[in-house]
């Protein structure tokens, strides 16, 4: 069987800000369609700045990266980008959020209410599209934003931290309703996070970064079987891998060797 090419090539990749000092040294990896790449290390590494970069924002300073063969400004139409704050307009209802980015690209109406209504429904607010964000418990307004980027049908949903200011109950339904809409969803992600259980929940790969300067120091490939549940946080391999994995992290900060 031919292996399909990776819809996302990244070789050597080196950024820095200006005249500043490296951020990424020689970052190389491909990821293939459907892949979930949890992104952890400590702070300062580089991992939002990977981000960024895969999403055209930020030019590369030195190396390869292409998205589906092209480079990251040209594919930028194939990615959505989820933050840390839901960042929803106060004056604009949850459905009107949703609908924005199909808005500013000029989608009809009628397809827009479609687009968000199936948006909103994959996130369980289906109910909830006429609430303000004022209205929303903080859970709520993530989940407005994740429906805000799946109205853009991606093929790379980049996740920067999302979860992060939600408390661990809401955080774990989250997770657990992010994998099951990825069953339904074709995009490949790039999660980054400072929880370990959580990477270890989401991802089939995860990146440990190392940093000054910021890179790749270890791929960990998570084989526990998808669906992952609430059962899968209790079994005996998921908490061993996170020991493991949170032991790898530690020496990483602090520069022991791993
Ligand atoms: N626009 C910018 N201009 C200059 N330096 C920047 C810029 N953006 C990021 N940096 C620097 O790049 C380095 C990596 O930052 P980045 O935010 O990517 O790290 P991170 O691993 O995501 O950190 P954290 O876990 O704390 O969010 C930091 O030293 C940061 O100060």
């Amino acid at each position: 069987m031919v292996p399909s090419p990776p819809i996302v090539e990244c070789r050597d990749v080196e950024k820095r800000f200006g005249s500043g000092p490296l951020v990424l040294d020689r970052v190389t990896f491909t990821a293939q369609s459907g892949d979930f790449i949890g992104l952890i290390g400590p702070s300062g590494c580089g991992k939002s700045t990977l981000l960024r970069l895969l999403a055209g924002l930020s030019p590369v300073s030195a190396g390869h990266l292409r998205i589906g063969a092209r480079p990251p400004t040209e594919a930028s139409a194939e990615l959505a980008f989820v933050f840390q704050e839901p960042t929803l307009l106060p004056w604009r209802t949850a459905a009107q959020n949703v609908e924005l980015p199909q808005q500013l690209r000029g989608v009809a109406p009628s397809a827009r209410a479609a687009a968000r209504q199936h948006a909103l429904a994959l996130v369980n607010l289906g109910d909830r599209g006429a609430a303000y964000p004022r209205q929303l418990s903080g859970g709520q307004k993530m989940r407005v934003s994740l429906a805000r980027a799946f109205t853009l049908s991606p093929q790379i949903l980049l996740l920067d931290e999302p979860f992060g200011a939600l408390d661990e109950m809401t955080r774990e339904h989250l997770n657990e309703e992010l994998l099951t809409i990825r069953e339904s969803q074709a995009w490949t992600a790039f999660f980054v996070t400072h929880s370990v259980a959580e990477a270890v929940f989401l991802s089939n790969r995860i990146f440990v970064f190392a940093a000054n300067p910021g890179r790749l120091h270890r791929e960990i490939r998570i084989d526990l079987p998808y669906p992952r549940t609430a059962a899968t946080r209790r079994s005996r391999a998921y908490q061993d891998l996170v020991a493991e994995i949170s032991h790898l992290l530690r020496n990483v900060e602090t520069g022991a060797p791993a």
